[in-house]
């Protein structure tokens, strides 16, 4: 694992979280992105080497609906940053974590991404993401 690529926030109103984020941080976000196979929308904002990750669902399909369901807005995922996502994930199955699938997907950001299940890492859901060179 290199260093946390990103912490997601799930978000209502991506208008107003945008803006919010805008004043927060004191930039716009560098990029927005429809990921459709998640059923989000995506803002990427820099801080440091890191960003932070505003979803909105688009549909009741989409995980982000459920979770903000069931917890309302707030910290969704951390995700981590590694250099080879297919040997991170054989690691972290060795080790006995819950993957949510067998091959890395594409995500947002030109990254490929696999989630570890919350229940199988204290109540926090984990991202891997390899940048796809
Ligand atoms: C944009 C692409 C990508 C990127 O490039 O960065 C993204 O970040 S996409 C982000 C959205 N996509 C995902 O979250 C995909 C992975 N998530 C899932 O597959 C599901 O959300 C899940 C984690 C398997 C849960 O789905 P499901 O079992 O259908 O929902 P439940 O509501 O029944 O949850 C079961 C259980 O887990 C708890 N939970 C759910 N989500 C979270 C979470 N984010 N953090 C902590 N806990 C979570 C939920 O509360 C339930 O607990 P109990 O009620 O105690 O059973
Ligand atoms: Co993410």
């Amino acid at each position: 694992m290199k260093n946390i690529e990103h912490i997601g926030i799930a978000v209502k109103d991506f208008s107003a979280a945008n803006g919010l984020f805008y004043k927060l941080l004191g930039q716009e976000p560098y990029k927005t992105e429809v990921v459709e196979s998640e059923q989000v929308s995506t803002s990427f904002f820099r801080v440091g080497n890191s960003k932070i990750e505003l979803l909105e669902a688009l549909s009741a399909d989409s995980p982000i609906a459920k979770y903000l369901d069931k917890h309302g807005e707030g910290i969704h995922h951390i995700a981590f940053e590694v250099d080879d996502i297919l040997a991170e994930m054989e690691r972290l199955k060795n080790e006995g974590f819950l993957l949510l699938s067998d091959i890395p997907k594409p995500g947002a950001d030109n990254k490929l991404v696999c989630f570890v299940h919350p229940k199988s890492a204290n109540g926090v859901l984990i991202e891997l993401c390899q940048e796809i060179k």
